[in-house]
């Protein structure tokens, strides 16, 4: 927080009130028949503020910033993969960005494992730009929203990434 000029205390209490949802992924070794790329996770952004993974062996891949290329993120024995999350992005009104990554299975013999911990908000807990971030010269980037709208997002089948719906253009305000 205090990286982007915020108290380090914003947020703490809603964070601590919000919740820490966990996914245990398991990825079967591929066939040798499917060997030349084995998609696990479809690529996406995580609706975390941030998320931290434990990764038993390679396999993740975040876009590097131009959007072009897919960039391995090694197994380190040990250590842990923070990724910055959409609610982050919203809250530091696009100053950090999150992450969009995805999974590649290549092993044909070795089941691949991760632990993802996603830090939220409360169900109801509506996120905005910090009203600090936004001034004349930097106007509002994201519509305020909450974990009950990207649920719902998620299961109305809209194939659209909830960030982009969240995102306020030039187009739309001249609207
Ligand atoms: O398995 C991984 O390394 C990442 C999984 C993931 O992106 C997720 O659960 O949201
Ligand atoms: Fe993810």
């Amino acid at each position: 927080m205090e990286s982007l000029s915020l108290e380090a205390t914003y947020l703490k209490e809603n964070i601590e009130q919000g919740m820490q949802m966990v996914a245990i992924n398991s990825y079967p070794p591929i066939s040798e028949s499917k060997k030349v790329q084995n998609i696990g996770v479809q690529p996406h952004s995580d609706h975390s503020i941030i998320t931290i993974l434990l990764q038993s062996s390679s396999g993740l891949q975040v876009k590097e910033k131009t959007k072009k290329k897919w960039i391995s993120v090694p197994e380190l024995k040990g250590s842990l993969v923070v990724l910055v999350g959409d609610r982050l992005e919203v809250l530091s009104n696009g100053k950090y960005k999150s992450v969009l990554h995805r999974v590649i299975q290549t092993s044909c013999d070795e089941t691949r494992l991760s632990i993802a911990s996603f830090l939220s908000l409360g169900m109801d807990e509506v996120v905005v730009p910090a009203i600090k971030l936004v001034d004349e010269d930097h106007w509002q980037k994201y519509h305020a929203s909450n974990l009950r709208d990207f649920l719902k997002h998620l299961v109305s089948g809209e194939s659209k990434p909830f960030i982009e719906t969240l995102k306020i253009t030039c187009a739309t305000i001249e609207e």
